[in-house]
């Protein structure tokens, strides 16, 4: 689904992240770890297209399962082409109702209310909470508020910024069940950036450590995943 090609990127002309190369595959979920700093939220970034490439190749896999380079791609242009993104910090908007913030999305696409209930299906917490001032929520109802609402635009490859920092234990254990029925039902690949261990191995089939901008572990999720993930981590 995504392919990432030596990728370095950054601000200004200081580059962040190094030579990163990364794929998911269809129906994949895929971690990015690493310590405060690494690079993971700038690697987001640029894949998305809020900053640009200064080398390397994005390649996102048309529906046909052949792959192009997306490069210069304007960011809503990637939303076009299959792209979510759920940034950070539980974003929303906070003076609307959790409703609100779902229709904002759902207004003006084909089935709207449709693809409304479906995500209140996935999420039913949500259900009693439409009425309810987003910014009135808790940190882990907003998270699904902000999920739901990626959801909406039918992604076939949803981009994840630490879903579950700042999130009480028991809604954490929730998201990732989500995540892992969301690639399972089919359909959609997961790019998950994660500084939670135990939920990212979890969650995720692979995993890639960055440490300084630069990928120092990568492998599959299974047997001895946890000791090369702090090994990179040095933790
Ligand atoms: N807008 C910006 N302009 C300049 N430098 C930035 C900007 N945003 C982040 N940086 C720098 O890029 C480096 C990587 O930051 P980034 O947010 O990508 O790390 P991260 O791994 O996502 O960390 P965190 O877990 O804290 O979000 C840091 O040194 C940071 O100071």
């Amino acid at each position: 689904m995504l392919r990432l090609r030596n990728l370095t990127c950054g601000y200004g002309r200081t580059p962040v992240v190094h030579d990163v190369s990364l794929d998911i595959g269809a129906d994949e979920v895929v971690a990015v770890m690493g310590h405060n700093g690494a690079g993971k939220t700038t690697l987001l970034r640029a894949v998305v297209g809020l900053i640009p490439v200064m080398s390397g190749t994005i390649e996102l896999a048309r529906p046909d399962g052949t792959y192009e380079t997306i490069n210069r791609r304007p960011a809503n242009r990637r939303v076009k082409a299959g792209m979510a993104y759920v940034p950070q910090g539980q974003q929303c908007f906070a003076h609307l109702t959790a409703g609100e913030n779902l229709r904002l999305v759902a207004d003006g696409r084909r089935h709207g209310k449709t693809l409304i209930d479906t995500q209140l299906d996935r999420f039913p917490a949500l259900r009693g909470l439409l009425n309810r001032q987003a910014g009135l929520l808790s940190g882990g109802q907003r998270q699904q508020l902000a999920i739901a609402r990626a959801l909406i635009t039918e992604p076939r490859l949803l981009i994840l910024d630490e879903p579950t920092e700042g999130i009480q234990p028991n809604v954490v254990a929730e998201i990732e069940s989500t995540i892992v029925d969301l690639a399972r039902d089919g359909g959609l690949s997961v790019l998950l950036v994660e500084q939670h261990l135990g939920f990212a191995l979890q969650a995720a089939a692979r995993f890639s450590v960055l440490r300084s901008g630069r990928v120092a572990s990568t492998g599959a999720t299974g047997d001895g995943a946890v000791e090369r993930v702090r090994e990179a981590m040095a933790i």
